[in-house]
């Protein structure tokens, strides 16, 4: 029954000699990215702010690669800079949204003015680039006939609330409800929509992260094992190839994605399969997870208190 009900219908979509298009790819997870779809031969373009960045990236890929990548220097908050980066860099096939910046603070101690600045690239900068992309990506499929996908990196912390992350899970899981939407008004194009969800991964942005995080928003991450950005790389540029709409990357993630699946798209008959098993366990193996952190908030405030 799963294998008739599961849709979008499970789709390849290759990279060799397509046109993959990566934003925030000059550093961390998208320059891995970056790196591991030249290396399966596809035609890379690249996008972020700082052009230095950028041409080290480009230097880079090229020595682990051989390959050259296109670089366009946009801000993904500004619609017409995206607009004219996709117009030169011509029809994109596969579409990462990975660009993303993230300070974890309290609410109360975090200004309106960082919050905003979170919501207006992770989430208004996403909208920016798929409305720039989406036409000729769609005219693209038509002539080729092959599947396209658009892949939107999110983050375990768009899957459950963190201590600390009120701005950035608001960010990342409004990316969810944009991906859900999207997949239905794109799935008659034979486009795909793919949502990764990686934990801490190691990347210059998390040493930014790190210096200034709150303790409580470290435990917590670290209730899911870290990643080298190579792997969460190589984690979802299989999902994409295989069009799955929801892409964990560890263990941890694995666990969630079915803890979370409630109506997330599924075109695995043996993933739902497992989901549907799954459920009622993980529901359990979720409150056990809320209870230990919980306890680990209200001692950590008490002892913090105690010591003035
Ligand atoms: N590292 C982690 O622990 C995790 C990261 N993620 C997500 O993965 C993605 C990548 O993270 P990571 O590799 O760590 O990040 P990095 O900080 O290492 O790299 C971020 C990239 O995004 C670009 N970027 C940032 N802001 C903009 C902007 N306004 N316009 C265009 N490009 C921009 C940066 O270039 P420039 O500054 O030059 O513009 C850079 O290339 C993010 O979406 C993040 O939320 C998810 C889970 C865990
Ligand atoms: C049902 C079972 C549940 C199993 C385990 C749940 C573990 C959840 C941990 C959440 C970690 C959030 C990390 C965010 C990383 C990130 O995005 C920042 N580094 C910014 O980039």
């Amino acid at each position: 029954a799963l294998a008739f009900l599961t849709r979008p219908r499970a789709a390849r979509i290759p990279l060799k000699g397509r046109h993959v298009f990566i934003t925030g790819g000059s550093s961390g997870i998208g320059l891995a990215l970056a790196t591991a779809a030249a290396r399966e031969g596809a035609r890379v373009s690249i996008l972020a702010r700082n052009a230095a960045r950028l041409e080290d990236a480009r230097a880079a890929i090229r020595l682990a690669t051989g390959q050259d990548v296109g670089v366009h220097q946009a801000d993904v908050r500004d619609a017409a800079a995206v607009a004219s980066a996709l117009d030169a860099a011509g029809p994109v096939d596969v579409l990462v949204c990975n660009h993303g910046v993230f300070v974890a603070q309290e609410l109360e101690k975090q200004d309106m003015e960082e919050v905003k600045w979170m919501v207006d690239i992770n989430l208004m900068g996403t909208f920016h680039l798929i409305k720039a992309a989406l036409p000729a990506m769609k005219a693209r499929t038509r002539e080729t006939s092959l599947p396209a996908s658009i892949a939107i990196m999110s983050s375990q912390a768009g899957q459950v609330g963190v201590y600390g992350y009120t701005a950035y899970s608001a960010s990342k899981f409004a990316l969810t409800g944009l991906a859900e939407s999207l997949q239905h008004e794109v799935v008659s194009d034979d486009i795909h929509v793919s949502l990764i969800f990686p934990p801490d991964t190691e990347t210059p942005g998390l040493v930014e992260e790190k210096k200034k995080r709150p303790e409580l928003t470290t435990i917590i991450a670290d209730s899911s094992g870290g990643m080298k950005a190579d792997d969460v790389a190589m984690k979802a540029l299989t999902g994409i190839k295989s069009g799955r709409f929801i892409i964990p990357c560890n263990f941890e993630g694995a666990m969630l994605a079915i803890a979370t699946s409630g109506l997330t798209p599924q075109s695995s008959p043996l993933i739902a399969f497992v989901e549907v098993i799954g459920a009622g366990l993980m529901r359990f193996v979720a409150l056990c997870f809320q209870w230990n952190w919980f306890s680990t908030i209200e001692n950590w405030c008490a002892k913090n208190k105690k010591h003035g």
